[in-house]
C-alpha cells in the first residue's frame, strides 16, 4: 500500500494512505537510504510503501525517489544531516519590516539557498496593520526590488486577516514549507489559513504517547483547497552547503544575469578587473543590499566555515 508521510514524531511516522487512511508506521529493521547519511532516513513529504500489521500499525518497506529534499546539516561538522522535508513545491518566507525587523541579509540567504534546492519562494510581508509610513515606504521598496528580481510578494496582516485570501491560490494543491524568523507571525498565519490547526496544540497524546512532542517535529498540515503546509518548528531557513563561488553567483538571479559580461568566467565579483557585476552595482542595476548579502555568503564560503542560512 502506498502513502504520504505527513508527520514524524521520533521513530513513528504518520502515513496517509492513498485511500485516505491514517496509519502510524515504523521503519522496518535497518532500512537505510542509499547515499544520504541522515539522522532520519524517512522524512515528512516522502512517498512510501507500507505493509500493515495486525495491530493496526505498519512498517515502511520502501520510499519513492525524492523530487527534492531540504536538509539541515548538523552544526557539529559531522557528515550527518537531518532531512526537514521531501518533495517540496515551494517555500513561503514570512518577513516583517518591523516588529521584528527581518534583515535583507536573512531574506537573501534564504532565497539563495532555496535557489540551490530548486525551490521557488513566495515572500509574505506580514503585520501591515502596524507599519508606520516610513516602514511602509521601506516595505514598498523591498517588494519592488524582489518582484523585479522575480519573486512573488504578498503584503498581509495575519492578525487582522487582511490579504491572507491572496495566498490561497498560491497554496492550492501544493506542498509549501513555511519559514520565517521567530515572531513574524507564522503560527498566526497558519491559524488563519487552517483554522482547524488550532486543535493541534491542544492534542495531548495519541496512542503512542508521541503527541507531546509534536512541536519539535515536522508536520504536514492539509489545506481544505488541497495541498499542504509544512510546519517545521525551530527551522528558520535552509542550511548552507558546499559550493564553488561561481555557483553562488547562480543563486542570485540578477547577479547571475550581469555576470555573463564579466571578463573572467570564474569572476567572484569582488576585485577582478572588467567585472560587470561591480559595475551594475555602481549603476544601481543591482541593489547594494543584495550585493552585500552575496558578499557575506561568499565570505562564509572563503572562511570555510559552516553557518546556518540566517
Ligand atoms: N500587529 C500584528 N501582530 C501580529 C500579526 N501577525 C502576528 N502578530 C503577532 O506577533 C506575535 C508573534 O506571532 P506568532 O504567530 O507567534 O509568530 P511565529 O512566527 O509563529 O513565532 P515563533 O513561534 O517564535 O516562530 C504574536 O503576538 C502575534 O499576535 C499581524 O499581522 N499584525
Ligand atoms: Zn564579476
Amino acid at each position: 500500500m502506498k502513502g504520504l508521510v505527513i508527520k514524524n514524531t521520533g521513530s513513528w511516522y504518520t502515513v496517509k494512505t492513498d485511500d485516505g487512511r491514517i496509519i502510524d508506521s515504523k521503519i522496518k529493521g535497518n532500512f537505510r537510504l542509499k547515499g544520504i547519511r541522515s539522522t532520519n532516513p524517512v522524512a515528512v513529504g516522502d512517498r512510501v510503501e507500507i505493509i500493515t500489521n495486525q495491530e493496526g500499525t505498519a512498517f515502511i518497506s520502501s520510499i519513492e525517489e525524492r523530487r527534492n529534499y531540504i536538509i539541515r546539516k548538523s552544526p557539529n561538522l559531522s557528515k550527518q544531516s537531518h532531512i526537514i522535508a521531501a518533495n517540496v513545491d515551494q517555500a513561503m518566507l514570512v518577513v516583517t519590516v518591523n516588529h521584528p525587523q527581518t534583515s535583507t541579509t536573512f531574506i537573501d540567504r534564504f532565497l539563495a539557498s532555496a535557489e540551490a534546492y530548486g525551490v521557488p519562494v513566495v515572500l509574505v510581508f506580514n503585520k501591515n496593520d502596524i507599519l508606520s509610513d516610513e516602514d511602509r515606504h521601506y516595505q514598498d521598496m523591498l517588494i519592488t526590488l524582489y518582484e523585479t528580481i522575480g519573486y512573488r510578494c504578498v503584503a498581509i496582516s495575519a492578525e487582522r486577516n487582511v490579504g491572507t485570501d491572496m495566498l490561497m491560490p498560491l497554496l492550492k494543491g501544493k506542498t509549501t514549507v513555511l519559514s520565517g524568523n521567530s515572531g513574524v507571525g507564522k503560527s498566526t498565519l497558519i491559524n488563519r489559513i487552517i483554522p482547524e490547526a488550532n486543535l493541534r496544540t491542544s492534542e495531548i497524546s495519541d496512542a503512542h504517547n508521541t503527541g507531546m512532542h509534536t512541536t519539535t517535529f515536522s508536520e504536514m498540515l492539509p489545506l481544505s483547497c488541497g495541498g499542504y503546509i509544512i510546519d517545521t518548528p525551530g527551522i528558520k531557513g535552509f542550511g548552507t552547503f558546499d559550493m564553488e563561488p561561481e555557483e553562488l553567483t547562480g543563486y542570485f538571479k540578477e547577479i547571475f544575469h550581469f555576470s555573463k559580461d564579466c571578463r573572467f568566467n570564474n569572476c567572484t565579483h569582488t576585485h577582478e578587473p572588467g567585472c560587470a557585476v561591480v559595475e551594475a552595482v555602481k549603476e544601481h542595476y543591482i541593489s547594494e543590499s543584495r550585493y552585500k548579502s552575496y558578499l557575506s555568503m561568499l565570505n562564509d564560503k572563503e572562511e570555510g566555515k559552516y553557518r546556518e542560512a540566517f
